[in-house]
């Protein structure tokens, strides 16, 4: 698995949402990669978090990446307002793109994003290769790891079936897990082949989420050495 980097990226969607700028610098500060923000539109899944306004203000407060996990019905209208806002990273989900994956990612591309897929729980992961392995692919595969639309579920380890699939398929590929990633969760994620870590309540939840960070990062780094 040499050549993929260990990136850590707390989930906003467990933050305090009124001191977000002060929660995202904490993050960083506590080591942090990416920030994760988790954009749901109340139809693809049954909640409502964020959209563009907030990546915009948010940005004004850092030069962060801005990993955005779009879990909305129609993706394409969030491309060009996302971009503008000053999103790092787009990432969409498979089930609603099966027609237009091709005109996301070069559209995702063209605004200067970085574009990754994800797929829900019950998705084969048979799903993804085309967008993988396409003339203009995607960078990032996000594998949930529990049913899109909350913070706080438990790891649904047999997720991990898709993942070392993908790292054998795949070695240089971004391989992100999504729900339930913590202490006690992330060895078996990193030894399956995950390289981008989405962790929410864990870290926002611990005495010490500096400690949490460091556990996930020491864990994906140490299961690249045996690889
Ligand atoms: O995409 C998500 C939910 O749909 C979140 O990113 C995810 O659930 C992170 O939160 P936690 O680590 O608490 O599970
Ligand atoms: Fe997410």
């Amino acid at each position: 698995m040499a050549g993929v980097k260990a990136t850590i990226a707390p989930s906003m969607l467990s933050s305090d949402f009124a001191n977000l700028a002060s929660e995202a610098e904490r993050m960083l500060e506590f080591g942090a990669d990416w920030l994760h923000m988790d954009i749901m539109d109340g139809h693809f899944v049954p909640n409502l978090t964020i959209g563009a306004p907030v990546i915009q203000s948010l940005r004004k407060h850092t030069n962060a990446y801005l990993d955005c996990h779009l879990m909305v019905t129609n993706p394409l209208d969030y491309i060009e307002p996302l971009a503008k806002a000053g999103a790092s990273g787009f990432t969409f989900h498979v089930e609603v793109s099966q027609e237009n994956w091709q005109e996301l990612v070069q559209k995702i591309k063209a605004k200067g994003m970085k574009p990754g897929v994800a797929l829900r729980p019950g998705t084969p992961i048979e799903q993804v290769f085309p967008l993988v392995e396409a003339e203009a692919p995607v960078e990032l595969v996000l594998v949930m790891t529990v049913e899109p639309g909350f913070g706080g579920q438990k790891f649904m380890p047999e997720m991990m079936d898709k993942v070392r699939v993908l790292r054998e398929k795949y070695p240089s590929l971004d391989i992100e897990v999504d729900g339930g990633l913590g202490p006690t969760t992330i060895d078996v994620a990193a030894s399956a082949g995950a390289n981008c870590i989405v962790a929410g309540s864990s870290v926002f939840g611990a005495p010490s989420p500096q400690d949490v960070i460091s556990i996930l990062r020491k864990s994906v780094e140490g299961a690249q050495c045996k690889s």
